[in-house]
C-alpha cells in the first residue's frame, strides 16, 4: 500500500486583498499554521471484484464521505483525462456531474459551505489519479473561511499529495533542525502543484487572483501581481498578531461583491484600486529595507503601520469590512496598535502590527482584551516554507498525523 502526505502553509495578506483580483500587486507571506492531507492507496485488487472506493476523511469538521470507484466512472471520466503532468480547469459539464454526485450524500445543513471544498477534491483528485481507490485524510490548524487561505492550503496540500503518488512530483531533501521527516520539493515540481491548486481554487472561489495557492506552495513573503510573483527578502522579520472575529464569511461572495461595486462605480473604485496598488509596492519596498538599528526598524515599523492603516481604508470602501472587524480595530487602537482585515474579510481574521519593542505584558493585555469579546487570538511566524511533502515509509504518516 502506497503512502504519502503533504502539508501546506496559510497565509496573511500584508497589502491589497480584492485590488488584486483587479490587476493590483498585493504583498502576503506564509505562516506557520498548516493544513496536511495524507493519502493511502488501496489495491486496484478489490477494483477488479467492484468493492472498491474513495474515502475521505475530513477531521476538522469530523466528516467522512466514501464513493464507489464504479459510481466515480460512470459519473466522470467521460472526458478523455490528460494525464497529471499538466492542470487543467473543472469543466461546466464535470462540476454539474460533481454537484449531482455530493447531492447523493446528506451534507448536514450547518456544514453546506464545505461543498465548496469537496467539489475541489473530487474534481483533483479524479483529474490526477483517475477513478483509483483510495483513502485520503485531512486535518488543518487553519480556521476555515476566516482569511488565512484553508482554501488554498486544502487545495495545495491536496495537490500535493496527489502529485507525490502519482510520481510526478517528489521530495528534493529534509527541513534541516526540524526532524519530523518533511521533505521540500523542487521549483519546476512546485510550478505544477500551483497549477493545479489554482484549478481547486476557482472552484472553491469563483474568480480567485492566485495569490492564495500560490503564497501557500511558495511560501516566503511575496508581492504577486497579474500573476507575476516576486520573493520579498526581509531581514527584520514583521510580527503580526492574529485575531479571529470568528464571525463566518465566504471569499466567494465577497469577492463577487467588490466586482459588483466595481462594476456600478468603475471610475471610483478605479481610483480605489489603483491607490491599493501604490500601497502594496511601498509595504513591498519597506519589508526589503534593511534596518540595523533600533531607530530604523522603528521608521520601519510605523511607515507600515500607516500603510495598513491606510489600506483599510480602502477596504471599507470595498464593502468588505464588519462590525466585529471595526470592533478589533477600536480595540487594539486603545493600545496605539494598528490592524487591518486580512483575506477576504466581512468577519474573518484581523491583522494586528506588533512593534519590535512592544513589552509582552502589554501584548498580553491586549490579547487578554480581545478574547474578552470571544474573539480567538493567533501569534504566528511569517514568511516560512510552503510545499512540503513526505513519501511513503517517513515519520509524518503511520495512519495518523504527527
Ligand atoms: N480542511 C478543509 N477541509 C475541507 N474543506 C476545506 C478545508 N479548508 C478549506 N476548505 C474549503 O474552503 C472553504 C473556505 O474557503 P474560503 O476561501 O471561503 O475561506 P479561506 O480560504 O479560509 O479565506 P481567504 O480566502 O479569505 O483566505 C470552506 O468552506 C471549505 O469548502
Ligand atoms: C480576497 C482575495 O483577494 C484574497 C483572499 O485571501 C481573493 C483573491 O485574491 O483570490
Ligand atoms: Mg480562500
Amino acid at each position: 500500500m502506497e503512502v504519502c502526505a503533504a502539508r501546506a502553509p496559510g497565509k496573511i495578506i500584508l497589502a491589497g486583498e480584492h485590488a488584486v483580483v483587479h490587476g493590483s500587486a498585493a504583498v502576503a507571506a506564509a505562516i506557520d499554521l498548516y493544513t496536511r492531507c495524507s493519502l493511502r492507496l488501496l489495491p486496484l485488487a478489490d477494483d477488479e471484484a467492484g468493492a472498491a472506493a474513495l474515502e475521505l476523511d475530513l477531521r476538522d469538521p469530523g466528516l467522512t464521505f466514501s464513493w464507489p470507484c464504479a459510481r466515480l466512472r460512470e459519473a466522470l471520466l467521460t472526458e478523455e483525462a490528460a494525464g497529471p503532468r499538466e492542470a487543467r480547469p473543472c469543466s461546466l459539464d464535470q462540476l454539474a456531474s460533481i454537484a449531482r454526485l455530493l447531492e447523493e450524500h446528506e451534507i448536514p445543513e450547518a456544514k453546506i459551505w464545505l461543498s465548496a471544498g469537496l467539489s475541489a477534491f473530487l474534481f483533483l483528485y479524479t483529474s490526477i489519479l483517475g477513478c483509483r481507490p483510495g483513502k485520503v485524510t485531512v486535518s488543518s490548524d487553519l480556521p476555515m473561511g476566516s482569511g488565512l487561505g484553508s482554501s488554498a492550503a486544502f487545495c495545495v496540500s491536496m495537490s500535493g499529495a496527489l502529485l507525490t503518488a502519482a510520481g510526478v512530483v517528489a521530495a528534493v531533501g529534509g527541513i534541516s533542525g526540524e526532524g519530523t521527516g518533511w521533505e521540500l520539493v523542487g521549483k519546476d515540481d512546485l510550478e505544477l502543484v500551483n497549477r493545479w491548486a489554482f484549478q481547486g481554487e476557482k472552484i472553491i472561489h469563483g474568480k480567485p487572483s492566485g495569490i492564495d495557492n500560490a503564497v501557500s506552495t511558495f511560501g516566503s513573503m511575496i508581492k504577486f501581481k497579474k500573476g507575476e510573483l516576486t520573493n520579498l527578502k526581509s531581514s527584520n522579520p514583521v510580527k503580526m498578531l492574529i485575531t479571529d472575529t470568528r464571525v463566518g464569511r465566504n471569499t466567494k461572495a465577497l469577492v463577487a461583491g467588490v466586482s459588483e461595486r466595481a462594476s456600478r462605480h468603475s471610475d471610483a473604485m478605479a481610483a480605489v484600486f489603483n491607490a491599493v496598488n501604490s500601497i502594496s509596492e511601498e509595504v513591498s519596498s519597506i519589508v526589503e529595507l534593511a534596518a540595523n538599528d533600533e531607530i530604523a526598524i522603528t521608521s520601519k515599523e510605523e511607515k507600515l503601520a500607516e500603510l495598513m492603516e491606510m489600506n483599510q481604508g480602502l477596504l471599507q470602501c470595498m464593502g468588505v469590512s464588519h462590525s466585529s472587524i471595526e470592533t478589533v480595530l477600536r480595540t487594539t487602537l486603545k493600545f496605539n496598535l494598528v490592524s487591518k482585515l486580512t483575506g477576504a474579510g466581512g468577519g474573518g481574521c484581523v491583522l494586528t502590527l506588533i512593534p519590535t519593542l512592544l513589552s509582552n505584558l502589554v501584548l498580553e493585555k491586549v490579547i487578554a482584551e480581545l478574547e474578552s469579546h470571544s474573539f480567538r487570538c493567533f501569534k504566528v511566524e511569517v514568511g516560512g516554507q510552503g510545499l512540503q511533502v513526505c513519501q511513503g515509509g517517513c515519520s509524518c504518516f503511520n495512519g495518523d498525523f504527527v
